[in-house]
């Protein structure tokens, strides 16, 4: 199994990352400039990183997340970076309502759009799934229907434009592992809606790409906070993921697989040998440092 994991994974994954990145055409950061994007969840971690980028690249930026705080400080930060315009709006996902005005403030700073960063997740746990349906939910809202809304309401912007949708998501949206049922499902949910959006576009020619981020273990402040005593392996730096997003979303890749070494072969497994991937899953974990709660005293049951 050790083996396995140190030699024949990284191998494999070298092979599939060549494979996986060399896209239509080659990247260039002009690509970005002057270009209009939305970038959602960008106070912080991921988003945070392409907010940079894209500024760096010379682009127009909207970002948004609820801490009005952060993200003046963020746009302060891009403007320094040199992007060609950064503003933010301020609010919650968990209302669709909220993320069709993001998408109309675009239209009424630019009139148009070419990139829609879809990034933003509400907040959840990494612990055994404790029944509560209601957080499912919220968190099907937040992290799920407001992708859907604002799609919806930037597509006719997007057909424009020819531009391109990047949607974030996850290994978990994949593949599931342990103390992520809520979160995992939201994301299985993204793989779904937009796969078949996609569809439909190539049948009515609409010239919008899609682009599925599959990520791994990121080193951002909330995961790593979040999971670290928990998984093993090292996580990945969030400028290079920052990058990567961008750069998949440029080329107009159906998929990123980032960091490509360990997603790759993950998604391999899912198909080839199931079972052997879940034992490495959970092999990956230090399943002792999840907190149980200690068990009820009392009841009289
Ligand atoms: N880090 C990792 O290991 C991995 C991350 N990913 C994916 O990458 C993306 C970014 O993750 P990461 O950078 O780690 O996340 P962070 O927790 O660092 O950032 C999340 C962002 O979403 C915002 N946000 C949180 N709740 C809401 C809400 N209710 N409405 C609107 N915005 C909200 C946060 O700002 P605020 O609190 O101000 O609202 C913040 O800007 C996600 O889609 C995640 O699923 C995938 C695999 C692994
Ligand atoms: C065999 C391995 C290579 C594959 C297993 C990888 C697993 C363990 C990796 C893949 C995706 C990861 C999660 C993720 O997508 C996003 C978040 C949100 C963040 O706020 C808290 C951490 C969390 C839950 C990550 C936890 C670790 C996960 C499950």
């Amino acid at each position: 199994m050790g083996l396995f994991l140190k030699v024949l994974i990284p191998l494999l994954g070298l092979g599939l990352a060549v494979y996986f990145y060399s896209g239509p055409g080659n990247f260039s950061e002009e690509m970005l400039r002057g270009k209009r994007v939305i970038v959602t969840g960008a106070s912080s971690g991921i988003g945070e990183q392409m907010a940079y980028h894209l500024a760096r690249m010379g682009a127009h930026v909207l970002l948004t997340a609820r801490t009005e705080a952060k993200l003046q400080k963020v746009v302060e930060k891009c403007l320094d970076l040199g992007a060609a315009s950064a503003r933010y709006v301020s609010g919650s996902m968990e209302s669709t309502a909220f993320a069709e005005e993001v998408v109309k403030e675009a239209e009424n700073i630019w009139g148009g759009l070419d990139m829609l960063i879809l990034n933003h997740i509400g907040r959840s746990f990494f612990d055994f799934f404790n029944g509560d349906v209601d957080h499912v939910r919220k968190l099907m809202e937040t992290n799920f229907l407001s992708y859907v809304a604002m799609t919806t309401s930037a597509l006719p912007m997007l057909k424009e434009s020819e531009g391109n949708i990047v949607v974030v998501s996850s290994v978990s949206g994949k593949v599931a592992s342990p103390f992520v049922a809520p979160y995992s499902a939201t994301k299985f949910a993204l793989e779904g809606f937009f796969s078949s959006l996609r569809h439909e576009f190539i049948i009515e020619k609409v010239n919008v790409s899609i682009t599925l981020c599959i990520l791994g273990y990121i080193n951002t402040e909330n995961a790593v906070q979040m999971v670290s005593h928990i998984i093993k392996e090292a996580p990945a730096p969030k400028e290079e993921c920052a990058l990567e997003i961008i750069r998949s979303g440029a080329l107009r890749q159906r998929e990123l697989h980032y960091p490509a070494s360990t997603v790759t072969p993950t998604l391999l497994l899912r198909d080839l040998a199931p079972e052997f991937l879940d034992g490495l899953i959970r092999n990956n974990m230090r399943v002792e440092n999840i907190k149980r709660p200690p068990p009820a005293q009392g009841s009289g049951h």
